[in-house]
């Protein structure tokens, strides 16, 4: 091995000459390294860093200092560094004009870092971000509209989010996006509030997820704090709650939320919400609120298609320094269906595995270091499996997938579990009929066509068939 007391200096050079000044002045001078045990114990100022450093230059820092090291890369460890290294990255330029909302290509867009939310330069308060969780008060910096691939899965949402975005308080308000795990109702309400943040910089933002909101209540209660709770959550002007339906069943919280709700509607001020279902489904939600989160604009995010699974995971590669040959992305976005973050878990799974085992990215690798995510898959799928989920999810009984009866709240759940059996197994159109009572193969047809149709015009079915692809998938 070459000696590792240059090591940082080489790949200090060699970062600042692929990634360009800007980018290393920001995010790699600040780094601090040290050799510690023959590993390299890379010190950074903050968490946002962290999280920065490694979804984004990890991989090439590796890359250099494998280089370096003839293939023999020492370990590399990042941590929040507990000496001060340097001072925080330069905000952003601020925009000379606003820009319209953008209809260009998410790929080509070149996504720069942005600070967290105004709330977090001032000071610490009991509901602000000094408080033990201020971890999920933060605003991902990555959390873009350019890092966020659009398709048909999103583009009314990411649509209603750019406007929202342009004029927080004045259109859809609330905006209530919703949509099964991992689709990317964070990154997109997050993207929102980081262009807020970017247009104004004094605008209070308030990132939240609910049961974090939830904590505060219970917090204001203990310490009969209320009113310093109402002054701080009543002073925001644009407040962002993720995974709404954890207010379910605390009533309290769901007062305090009416109260704030209302006032920051009335003031002006942008509410966005997220939820996994739309407001009236959300059962154990008081009316008063069922109703206002209805006020604005409510827009669901589905599973991505293929296309779109595989430009995510070309982004995704591409800000890891990777280059992901079509073929691999297929695969990986053929076979890694229930959501996006289960997707980013499979692409990272198979840079690691490249990247350990000093390979390329071949479909070969890819094949390899997903083998026992894909095994676990495809024993899951079976038309029993189908039938009972989708029994259980219209609550009908599963012997009704057997039966004749022809009512609709019957015999459209039965339409919809002999599509997903299409979609999601081997089964030729005579087995599935089979399967759901011996039917013929042209009922089974049949009901592919009519759901595929009624998918593309009602958009309640969309968002139900592709709940149940998610549970079935996941
Ligand atoms: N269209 C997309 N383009 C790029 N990345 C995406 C997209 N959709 C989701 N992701 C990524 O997938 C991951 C999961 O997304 P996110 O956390 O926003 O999902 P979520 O819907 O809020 O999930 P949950 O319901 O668990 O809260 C994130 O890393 C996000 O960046």
């Amino acid at each position: 091995m070459s000696d590792l007391s240059f090591l940082w200096q080489h790949c200090l050079n060699e970062l600042e000459q692929r990634l360009g000044a800007s980018q290393f002045n920001i995010w790699i001078k600040p780094l601090v390294a040290e050799l510690v045990d023959g590993t390299l114990q890379v010190n950074v100022p903050n968490q946002i860093f962290l999280q920065f450093i490694r979804d984004r230059h990890l991989g090439m820092i590796e890359m250099v200092a494998a280089e370096y090291c003839n293939g023999e890369p020492p370990m590399i460890n990042l941590r929040v560094g507990a000496k001060p290294v340097a001072p925080p990255p330069p905000a952003p330029p601020k925009p000379k004009a606003r820009p319209a909302a953008s209809d260009a290509p998410a790929a080509e867009a070149d996504p720069q870092p942005q600070p967290a939310a105004s709330a977090e330069k001032k000071p610490a308060r009991r509901f602000e971000a000094g408080s033990s969780s201020h971890e999920i008060s933060r605003l991902n910096p990555l959390f873009t509209f350019e890092t966020l691939v659009t398709g048909k899965a999103n583009q009314v949402a990411r649509a209603a989010a750019q406007q929202v975005a342009e004029n927080p308080g004045a259109g859809y308000n609330p905006l209530f996006v919703y949509g099964g795990v991992g689709l990317g109702k964070t990154h997109l309400v997050q993207a929102i509030g980081n262009l807020v943040h970017q247009y104004n910089p004094q605008a209070r933002i308030r990132y939240i997820h609910a049961e974090k909101y939830v904590q505060d209540v219970v917090k204001a209660y203990q310490h009969k704090s209320f009113d310093e709770f109402k002054k701080y959550y009543h002073s925001l002007d644009l407040l962002l709650v993720d995974d709404i339906q954890f207010f379910v069943g605390k009533d309290r919280t769901q007062e305090e939320f009416f109260y704030l709700f209302n006032a920051l509607v009335e003031g002006g001020k942008q509410i966005i919400l997220t939820s996994d279902r739309i407001p009236r489904e959300i059962e154990g939600l008081q009316e008063r609120l069922t109703s206002r989160f209805s006020w604005g604009l409510s827009v669901a995010i589905e599973p991505p298609e293929t296309e779109m699974r595989v430009a995510i995971l070309m982004k995704k590669a591409e800000a890891d320094h990777f280059k992901l040959d079509s073929n691999v992305a297929f695969f990986i976005a053929k076979n890694i269906r229930s959501n996006v973050r289960e997707l980013e878990g499979a692409l990272k799974r198979v840079l690691a595995y490249a990247r350990f085992t000093h390979q390329p990215i071949t479909l070969e690798a890819a094949k390899e270091a997903l083998k026992d995510i894909l095994a676990a898959g495809n024993r899951l799928v079976s038309v029993e499996n189908i039938q009972k989920t989708v029994a259980d999810f219209y609550k009908i009984k599963v012997p009704d997938m057997h039966s004749k009866k022809r009512a609709r709240d019957i015999a459209r759940p039965r339409q919809v579990a002999m599509a997903l059996t299409k979609e999601l197994t081997q089964m030729s159109l005579p087995a599935i009929g089979e399967a759901f009572g011996g039917r013929d193969h042209t009922t089974v047809l049949y009901a592919c066509r009519t759901i595929e149709e009624m998918r593309q015009n009602d958009s309640e079915l969309a968002h139900q068939y592709g709940v149940l692809l998610q549970m079935l998938r996941s």
